[in-house]
């Protein structure tokens, strides 16, 4: 488990991050969410020994970083893809890593084909795109086969298909029962991707939960169907709370119960839209002008 306990840092007497708390348990996704300058990468950087903090503990699988005995087996880590050396070509970036940690050159190279770099292992690393720099920031994390995953916003240059097999990849980290940490200013990203949310502001957290706990259990689902009569009897039938909206229904309820209910009744679904962004957006507003809130009453 990740547990982070009413950790701080001041910089300088400023104040970076104040009492930010939570915990991170096996076969979950946790998503640290905020805008920039929110104190996300610092709470990271203290997670993994890099910034001490100013108060507070923070450690993995109960002891901090630093004391864990071989922590690029134990944690995969990508914090910064422009930090990586410019002069080495994608492989030896990948293979002196893997060399670094005890892993072999196999493994590495195998990383390098998983995150789909393999045809140009030759290119160096200052001649890469961003999404090629941040999917080798990736294989770098992924090499040691961790436990634990602690990604700095790691969609950032990815297109669309990268968004996409980065959302599968980690969510088949976290179902083969291991932990994932990524932080994001992308709302709707980690809102697809992440169990739980940590939404952090001025260095605090403005608000910690699951999705469903942030954003009520029924987010609601706007549904067309062939016949949409025939779908709103049915939702009578279930109880289920509906309006029209346009020609399709607003159901509120999960997509599941919807497709089940297709199912069991025979209606032709022809679209299904989640109708929870919205939601999620609003929800991430007004937590952070709370702290905004408390900000200014205190001059900050
Ligand atoms: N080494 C440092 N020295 C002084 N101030 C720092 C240092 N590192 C971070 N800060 C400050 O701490 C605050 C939080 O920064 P941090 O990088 O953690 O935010 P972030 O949420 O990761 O932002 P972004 O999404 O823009 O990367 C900012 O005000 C930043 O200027």
């Amino acid at each position: 488990m990740i547990s982070v306990t009413d950790i701080c840092k001041d910089f300088g007497g400023r104040a970076a991050v104040t009492d930010v708390s939570f915990d991170c348990v096996p076969g979950t996704i946790t998503g640290l969410l905020g805008p920039n300058g929110a104190g996300k990468s610092t709470v990271l950087k203290m997670l993994l020994g890099l910034v001490s903090p100013t108060r507070g503990l923070a450690t993995i699988d109960g002891v901090p970083y630093r004391e864990l005995p071989n922590p690029g087996r134990t944690v995969g880590v990508s914090l910064d893809a422009s930090g990586l050396h410019p002069g080495r070509t994608l492989r030896g970036t990948i293979r002196l890593a893997a060399s670094i940690i005890g892993v072999p050159t196999a493994r590495a190279d195998e990383v390098l084909a998983q995150v789909g770099l393999a045809p140009e292992y030759g290119k160096l690393v200052r001649n890469c795109s961003l999404g090629m720099r941040q999917r080798l920031s990736i294989g770098l994390a992924l090499l040691g086969e961790p436990r634990y995953l602690i990604l700095d916003e790691p969609v950032n240059g990815l297109d669309p298909s990268g968004m996409a097999w980065i959302r599968r990849l980690l969510q088949q980290h976290a179902e083969q029962g291991h932990t994932v940490l990524l932080s994001s200013h992308l709302l709707k990203e980690v809102e697809s991707i992440a169990d739980n949310l940590v939404i952090v502001d001025q260095g605090r957290v403005a608000a910690r939960g699951t999705l469903a706990e942030l954003i009520g259990s029924e987010p609601g689902v706007l549904v067309s169907a062939t016949d949409a009569a025939a779908l709103r009897d049915a939702l009578d039938k279930e109880g289920i709370e509906h309006h029209r909206q346009g020609g399709d229904v607003f159901a509120r309820t999960l997509a599941e119960r919807i497709g089940q209910l297709a199912l069991d009744h025979g209606i032709v679904v022809t679209k299904l839209t989640v109708a929870s962004t919205d939601r999620i957006e609003q929800m991430y507003f007004e937590s952070i002008s709370r702290i905004s809130a408390v900000g200014s009453e205190k001059g900050v």
